[in-house]
């Protein structure tokens, strides 16, 4: 894919804006041809030009200012407008990617890309192209002014800017591999600082080799490392580029060779005038070029890596609305997260509209996987998901959940208020946040708050994970969904509690089926249709009792269950207090 074509919709602002900065450069001159004139007058003793030719260097510095004023103006609005057009779209682009793409390593890739790429963009197209204009023309308008005047010392102007470019050439020849290098490091940090600070605490509390602190200070080195070899093998010739364009360089040079020739009959005063007066804007601007050199190298390849994150393939999402009947149905569903092994194989189920289905398995089975692809967060390798007879991918984002609900181990909640957090800031009435909250047996949780429910989660208070589980179950209850899926949703619950929060969720599945993954098999014996994963295949579905006699996949899961403690059981005693007792 070309990647300019990003640039296209602010492409006229962009030829306009180097048009303009181009005639401020041509424009600019005319005070330099003015000073030419009237020093090279006073040198000969010929008449010193007339009032036109002040007028004319006058409108040439304020015209020179306007234009290059308007081109400025005109670059910093493209690129506000580039910067918002590739956000809106980096943002949606975001939002329709698979989740395992965007979460984890995707993180840093994302930062990079929203905020790093589009400040480089930045650079390039607000600076970098009025810079990179003024730095080409200067020098060649320069160098046509004085060969007109004196072609021969036009061409001594000539000699370090050769040999200057020369040598930048030759520091630069074999970079491009350095330059890609450049990038898949800068990457690299960015996904290592990403994951570092996301696992701080465990980073403190295991931090040793293979640690994200190791990963991330291998990350770090590992760039110092390559700039170091990188820049020590051209700084010297870099430099020397530098160095012969200095201006006091070329005029040393001009003034030299000037004063011989005038001497020798071979350059006129106005010549040396013009040579020691215009060496410095030949040279000078050449100077300055490697820096926007790599600043433009920098902006394209940023450029190249938008362009690349917004051409990734997308979850299908279309706009239906599925029949009101709830009932799913799994059509020979896989998931590949990568080509070695199905996470999920060939699975065929309908699960019914009311009613409490848990799906147990052992961990790596693809219970989570199941539910990422309810919630749309992946869409199947193969196969396809029926809700209501219509094809997940077809269904609209906002018709899929206001169908399903989902309550996940991981919250994820952000920074609002218990209210707005509950309700995602539609209206709603009282008793109704207040019934479901009750029914996740968080009210009383909330009114112990500073706030109560105008409490702000991350900011005034913070809540514990059992807390936010039992929230997060009150916000899906509110939106009354006709399919509830929790994936480990009460992990992080109190035994007692999750016995409320069970009584809860049986109540529910009179008018909904809720889907309980979970690896507590005593919690759902219940269940009116248990699905068994293993390794990725269905290995079973029916009652508890059924998959006991048929099901040698979840016989195995329920005598590795641990005993129910009898109910009359003593709470256990600490040996503490057994010795205090004994004492
Ligand atoms: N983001 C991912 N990228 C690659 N592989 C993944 C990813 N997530 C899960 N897997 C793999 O897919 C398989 C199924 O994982 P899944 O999380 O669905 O299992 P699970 O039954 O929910 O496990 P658990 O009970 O431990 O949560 C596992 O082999 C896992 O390693």
């Amino acid at each position: 894919m070309n990647h300019l074509g990003l640039l296209r919709p602010v492409r006229k602002h962009l030829i306009l804006a180097a048009v303009l900065q181009a005639a401020a450069v041509l424009l600019a001159l005319l005070p330099l041809l003015a000073l030419i004139a009237f020093t090279s007058a006073w040198l000969t003793g010929d008449p010193a030009p007339g009032l036109g030719v002040v007028l004319a260097a006058v409108a040439g510095t304020l015209g020179s200012l306007a234009a290059a004023a308007a081109a400025t103006l005109l670059t910093h609005r493209a690129d506000a407008d580039l910067t918002l057009r590739l956000q809106t779209r980096l943002a949606q682009t975001i939002r329709h990617l698979p989740v395992p793409v965007v979460t984890g390593h995707g993180a840093g890739r994302i930062k990079k890309v929203v905020h790093d790429d589009t400040g480089a963009l930045h650079h390039l197209v607000a600076h970098t192209l009025l810079d990179a204009t003024a730095l080409a023309v200067t020098p060649l308008a320069g160098l046509i002014a004085l060969a007109l005047i004196d072609w021969r010392l036009a061409l001594v102007s000539v000699l370090p800017l050769a040999a200057g470019i020369g040598w930048y050439v030759q520091a630069m020849r074999g970079s491009g591999t350095n330059f890609v290098e450049y990038a898949t490091q800068q990457r690299r940090i960015n996904t290592a600082i990403v994951d570092y600070v996301r696992g701080l605490p465990v980073a403190k509390v295991y931090g040793g080799p293979g640690s994200v602190q190791t990963r991330f200070q291998a990350a770090v080195t590992g760039f110092h490392d390559f700039f170091r070899v990188w820049s020590s093998g051209t700084a010297a010739v870099t430099t020397a580029s530098w160095l012969v364009v200095t201006p006091a360089l070329t005029v040393a040079l001009l003034t030299l060779t000037g004063a011989a020739g005038l001497h020798l009959g071979w350059v006129t005063s106005t010549g040396l005038v013009a040579g020691v007066l215009l060496g410095p804007a030949i040279s000078a601007p050449v100077a300055a070029a490697g820096p926007r050199l790599q600043a433009i190298r920098t902006g394209l390849s940023a450029l190249a890596s938008i362009g690349d994150f917004l051409g990734q393939p997308s979850l299908a999402r279309g706009d239906g609305v599925p029949a009101r009947d709830g009932a799913i149905r799994f059509d020979h569903v896989s998931y590949r997260y990568d080509d070695d092994r199905a996470a999920l194989e060939d699975l065929t189920i309908d699960l019914p509209a009311t009613g409490l289905i848990a799906i147990v398995g052992e961990s790596g089975s693809g219970k989570s996987t199941l539910a990422a692809l309810l919630a749309g967060f992946i869409d199947p390798t193969d196969g396809r998901i029926l809700l209501g007879g219509m094809d997940l991918r077809e269904v609209s984002e906002a018709a899929l959940y206001e169908r399903i609900g989902f309550v996940f181990q991981d919250t994820g909640l952000r920074q609002a208020s218990i209210r707005d957090t509950l309700t995602g800031g539609r209206p709603t009435p009282e008793e109704d946040i207040v019934r479901a909250a009750t029914a996740a047996a968080i009210h009383d949780d909330i009114l112990a708050l500073p706030h109560g429910y105008d409490t702000v989660v991350g900011d005034d208070t913070d809540l514990s994970g059992g807390q936010r589980q039992r929230l997060c179950l009150a916000r899906a209850l509110l939106r009354r969904p006709d399919v509830l899926v929790l994936d480990e949703a009460t992990s992080a619950v109190d035994p007692a509690t999750r016995v409320t929060l069970m009584d809860t969720l049986t109540s529910e599945t009179a008018h909904r089926a809720v889907l309980l993954i979970t690896h507590q098999l005593r919690t759902v014996t219940q269940a009116g249709q248990i699905l068994v994963l293993d390794r990725g295949h269905l290995a079973g579905h029916g009652t508890h009792l059924e998959l006991l006699d048929d099901c040698p996949a979840y016989r195995a899961l329920w005598d590795a269950e641990p005993p129910k403690p009898p109910d009359n059981a003593e709470p256990p005693r600490s040996t503490i207090t057994a010795e205090r007792k004994d004492a």
